[in-house]
């Protein structure tokens, strides 16, 4: 595991920025296709905002969701539409390349769309899975003392009860999360400093889902000074 800490959250969203660009040119350079899972979030969105500065081909990439609200198409409140409009669409990114996760409105019932979206899911490794941590320590959404925390079966799972607004998502639960090269966390803001000690050390998944997270070769935590402000020395 690696602890990256940064003085602010722009300063954090310019390196993660930096570092998914260069993960992006290097995986396209050993011939593969980048595979990246992207997250919701404020910090998220800093960081997508950033990545058109970046010299990174993000049009040859795939990008999947590791959560996503159950709302209409299009609602401001919908992860994609902000990973849309920072990058993906002002970039080019093909249609074909951009996974989104059912919407409301869909003629699926959630349990259905949270199953249609798991068999869009590769069978390699993602590169990298991006998370965003909730003050509870949540990822993606799984919520602590939620069942999907302890599911072991389905790769994507519907959520009726977010404790974050809104209520009703998908989202991929930790054998989908967890098939990466890479797991990144990006968190920012004091008022994740407990969930960020929780998730490190050691504090079991139904009280810290983000404690359940990584990647099979990597695992990062991109920390702004504020959200390490807890960590033990
Ligand atoms: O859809 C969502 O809400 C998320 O994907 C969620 O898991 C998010 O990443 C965290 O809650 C952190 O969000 P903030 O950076 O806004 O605190």
């Amino acid at each position: 595991m690696t602890i990256e800490i940064f003085d602010s959250a722009n300063d954090l969203a310019l390196a993660v920025s930096r570092q998914l660009a260069a993960r992006v040119q290097s995986v396209a350079a050993a011939g593969r296709t980048p595979r990246l899972v992207l997250t919701g979030g404020t910090i998220a969105t800093r960081i997508y905002g950033r990545l058109s500065g970046e010299n990174a081909d993000w049009r040859v990439a795939e990008y999947w969701w590791g959560d996503e609200r159950f709302v209409p198409e299009g609602h401001e409140d919908r992860n994609d539409r902000q990973a849309r409009e920072g990058f993906l669409d002002r970039l080019g990114v093909p249609d074909e390349h951009v996974h989104a996760m059912p919407a409301h409105g869909c003629d699926l019932s959630m349990a259905d769309a949270a199953d249609a979206y798991a068999k869009t899911l590769p069978e390699d490794p993602f590169d990298v899975v991006l998370l965003g941590v909730g003050p509870d320590a949540h990822i993606a959404s799984l919520f602590p003392g939620h069942p999907q925390v302890h599911e072991t079966e389905r790769l994507a799972v519907e959520v009726f009860d977010s404790p974050k607004p809104p209520p009703e998502r998908i989202s991929l639960t930790y054998p989908a999360l967890n098939h990466t090269r890479a797991t990144w966390f990006v968190v920012s803001g004091a008022d994740k400093a407990e969930a960020v000690a929780k998730a490190m050390t050691g504090t079991p998944i139904d009280e810290a889902p983000a404690a359940g997270a990584r990647g099979l070769e990597e695992t990062v935590w991109f920390l702004d000074t504020a959200a390490a402000s807890r960590l033990p020395r």
